[in-house]
């Protein structure tokens, strides 16, 4: 099985081609891929098939080619993967599989509909569905307890700002935290927040560790950082701007307008070859 590996600030994916659909990939095939011991180690898994081909993707068919079948690490399905979009489409373009013209942007079908794509030398910008700010709730972690917002990036995030004094290193992501499932009858992404230093052109900079549904902590989640941004922006009184995040992995750069959300920030495929087919 062919596969190649890639990632966006530190979020990384193992790449399967099957353009016809032919792969019948099990969740639990899924998860010994992505088993970082036992397997080639990932976050998620992105199946690039041809979007006539996939039953999800076949009615986008006429706006994108190729169909992102996006998996978490332990075979679950997402709705949408921000910074999988990004080298979904590195992926495409480094292989032949789509190419740019010039600056116009390159769609891609998700579960979540189409978005569209810029490659920019080393940065991949995707256009993603506006973040929905719609609710309050509570995440719990170890004996701290956070409320926060509830975020729809096409899937499900739960932003919760840290108290002033205590320090995102010092939170414990090795468990996943509590929340309440009348809000996430799916499951949701958490997203743990501080305020950053000013930075320059931007009109927010915050740090983000997050723990993703699915996938337990991650170096970066590009949806949950268009979450985070679209809830720090709403803090500083604001509907659109541009906000620096800072994951683990790097840095994310999310710009929003009245009608559009932008994802920016590196993404990279480091190696390719072939994989025995996995066995759970
Ligand atoms: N890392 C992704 C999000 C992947 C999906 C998520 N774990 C979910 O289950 O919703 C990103 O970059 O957006």
């Amino acid at each position: 099985m062919q596969f190649t590996k890639g990632h966006g600030t530190g979020n990384d994916f193992v790449i399967l081609p099957d353009p016809d659909n032919q792969l019948d990939l099990t969740p639990g095939q899924v998860a010994a891929l992505c088993d970082r011991r036992r397997g080639l180690g990932g976050d998620g898994v992105l199946r690039v098939v041809r979007a006539a081909k996939h039953p999800e993707g076949e009615a986008m068919a006429g706006e994108a080619e190729w169909f992102m079948d996006y998996w978490n690490a332990d075979g679950s399905f997402a709705e949408m993967c921000g910074n999988g979009a990004r080298v979904f489409v590195r992926y495409l373009v480094e292989g032949g599989l789509a190419i740019p013209a010039g600056q116009a942007p390159l769609p891609v079908a998700t579960r979540a509909g189409v978005v569209r794509a810029v490659v920019d030398g080393d940065t991949v910008a995707v256009e993603m569905r506006r973040p929905r700010v719609y609710d309050a709730s509570v995440a719990t972690l170890g004996g701290l307890t956070l409320t926060g917002a509830a975020v729809d990036v096409g899937n499900p995030h739960l932003v919760c700002a840290l108290p002033a004094g205590l320090d995102l290193g010092s939170l414990d992501l090795t468990r996943a935290p509590e929340f309440d499932p009348a809000v996430f009858p799916a499951g949701v992404n958490v997203e743990f927040t501080a305020t950053g230093d000013p930075v320059d052109d931007v009109d927010g900079h915050v740090l983000m560790r997050v723990y993703e549904r699915g996938s337990a902590e991650t170096l970066s989640c590009g949806t949950g950082a268009c979450a985070v941004a679209a809830v720090a922006l709403r803090d500083a009184g604001r509907d659109t701007g541009v906000v620096a995040v800072d994951v683990p992995g790097g840095r994310l750069t999310v710009t929003l307008t009245d009608d559009s959300c932008w994802l920016a920030g590196p993404a990279v495929l480091v190696a390719t070859g072939d994989t025995l087919p996995p066995t759970p």
